[in-house]
């Protein structure tokens, strides 16, 4: 035979100890199945395996008129001895395991439960239900502590919703507390009690019958309650990631329209760019901004910084090779740019190498607005560390980031770009861009940029390139920089007269100049 389908919503518990003195217990028993009882339990303690046996016959006899189950309390041999239709066990008892062994696979086996861990141990040991308890105080037996409703809830949330187990709550439960009960301890992974375990409740009451009736409208009442939660709970879910989803999918549009056209504007208006940047890199910065379409300035002299001001559209504040002076040229740049409202745009490099970096980095963005800051990994991490900005640390080595670094980079740029009230671009296999609100992913791009120095100074002349000519939107011309030379990156990559590194980085400037504004349809980028 096979096993039964239990419906486990009101669960009578015996105790013959506790039965109202005005009838049997096999009359409690029947008038609680008629008021609803589910499934019943022979609960003896004083009996022995003789009496048991033979009181368990005449309850047998009572639930299968009814087709209710009858399960057999801690006596696997009354339970065998009878054919009754499954056993509980407690923690104390025969175990769970040799319990199923005797059963065999068709019985139901339920086994008491106080902690998630009994729970878990009850899945693998082969349980079709756990009791979970004490509930409430009882006088029924001596709990060890009670759980109340968020106690059991803890216990549902330790079972994977694809687990079959089904669940009772026990001790104390009552006809005014069931309702509470069930739709408090719903657990966050929508599962909810499938029954209340009662003793007292019903063979103690006067009307064992009405009581019963009681205790299932008021389970059916919580079982409700817990589950239109839910359900609302699971609908608004949805609908705001569906909103989530759909504001991503406009921001992607809405960057990817800008681009073409960004890339035509830069070309016709070919702005001036303000560089103090690294003298490892001048050469390669200055050649990929007139690629781009626009014309570079290498000026690291403090005294033409005001004149330049005037003429230049953005500038470049490169912290690689640093001396005194370019520290005096770069503070004098960002000031009269900021005075202008010409975007300045951070490139930290190697910012956390030591300490005359680390310093200059805090001076200028103590002293200047920075309207982007680029980096790798751990550039951005040390921004975060000297803005107070709470992140993950990670390790850095001379000026590269040893990769990504952060568990969640999207998160992290979006934080720091908060923090400083800037549009902060983080480059690696996947570039990130954030202006706080909006943030971008983005995995266009070739391994051979990450092989030849100055590949990240570039992009920081490049996005310098794209501002001058986006003044308003500095998030966007940020994305423009990074995806214009992953793309340039990733024609180079493919031509067939690059063979390394040192091929790539000429064609990688021939690929600048030759990008067209339809190649943004190329872009992968994702938005968050
Ligand atoms: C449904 C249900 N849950 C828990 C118990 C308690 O069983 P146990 O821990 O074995 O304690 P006693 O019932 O033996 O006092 C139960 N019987 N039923
Ligand atoms: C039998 C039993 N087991 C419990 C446990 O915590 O495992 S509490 C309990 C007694 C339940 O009786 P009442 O419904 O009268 O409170």
């Amino acid at each position: 035979m096979s096993k039964p389908n239990v419906d486990y919503s009101v669960y009578l518990v015996t105790d013959s100890g506790l039965n109202h003195p005005s009838r049997t217990l096999l009359q409690s028993i029947e008038d609680s199945i008629q008021g609803g009882a589910t499934l019943v339990q022979l609960r003896e303690k004083e009996l022995d395996t003789a009496d048991f046996i033979e009181l368990a016959r005449k309850v047998h006899e009572v639930t299968k008129k009814y087709n209710v189950p009858l399960l057999i309390n801690d006596n696997i041999d009354v339970a065998i001895a009878i054919n009754a239709e499954g056993a509980h066990v407690g923690q104390d008892d025969v175990s769970c395991t040799e319990a199923r062994q005797r059963l065999g696979p068709n019985k139901i086996l339920g086994i008491s439960t106080g902690t998630p861990e009994e729970a878990k141990k009850a899945i693998a040991d082969g349980a079709d239900y756990i009791g979970i308890g004490t509930c409430f105080m009882t006088q029924t037996k001596s709990p060890k502590r009670t759980l109340g409703p968020m106690g059991v809830r803890t216990i549902l949330e330790a079972i994977p919703a694809d687990v079959p187990l089904k669940t009772v709550a026990i001790g104390g439960i009552k006809h005014d507390n069931t309702r509470r009960v069930v739709s408090h301890s719903a657990g966050a992974n929508g599962r909810i009690l499938d029954g209340i375990a009662v003793v007292t409740g019903i063979v103690g009451a006067q009307d064992a019958k009405k009581a019963t009736k009681q205790l299932l409208a008021e389970y059916k009442s919580g079982y409700e309650i817990a589950s239109k939660h839910h359900e609302d709970g699971q609908q608004q879910q949805q609908q705001q990631q569906q909103q989530q989803q759909q504001h991503r999918d406009a921001l992607e549009k809405k960057v990817l329209q800008s681009l073409s056209g960004l890339l035509k504007t830069l070309r016709e208006s070919s702005p001036l760019i303000h560089h103090i940047s690294n003298y490892v890199v001048m050469n390669d910065t200055a050649n990929a901004t007139l690629a781009l379409g626009g014309s570079p300035i290498m000026a690291p002299c403090v005294t033409e910084a005001e004149d330049l001001s005037k003429v230049v559209s953005s500038v470049v504040l490169n912290i690689g090779t640093l001396t005194d002076s370019f520290v005096d040229c770069m503070l004098a740049a960002g000031k009269y740019a900021n005075a202008q409202s010409k975007p300045v745009i951070l490139d930290p490099v190697g910012a956390g190498a030591t300490l005359l970096r680390q310093e200059t980095t805090r001076k200028i963005l103590n002293s200047l607005h920075v309207d982007i800051i680029k980096g790798n990994a751990g550039e951005i991490s040390t921004i975060a560390s000297i803005i107070g900005c709470d992140t993950e640390t990670i390790a850095m080595r001379g000026v590269d980031s040893l990769g990504s670094g952060f568990s969640n980079p999207a998160a992290v740029v979006q934080a720091v770009a908060k923090r400083e009230k800037c549009v902060v671009a983080m480059t690696g296999k996947i570039d990130y861009v954030s202006d706080g609100a909006r943030t971008i992913a983005i995995e266009n791009g070739h391994e051979y940029q990450g092989r030849i120095s100055g590949s990240g100074c570039m992009v920081a002349s490049s996005i310098a390139a794209f501002a001058a000519i986006s003044p308003n939107d500095h998030f966007v011309a940020a994305v423009a920089g990074i995806l214009a030379l992953n793309l340039a990156g990733e024609h180079a990559a493919a031509r067939d007269d690059v063979r390394g590194p040192g091929t790539f980085r000429a064609a990688f400037i021939d690929e600048m100049a030759n990008l067209e504004p339809e190649m943004f349809d190329q872009a992968k980028i994702k938005a968050f």
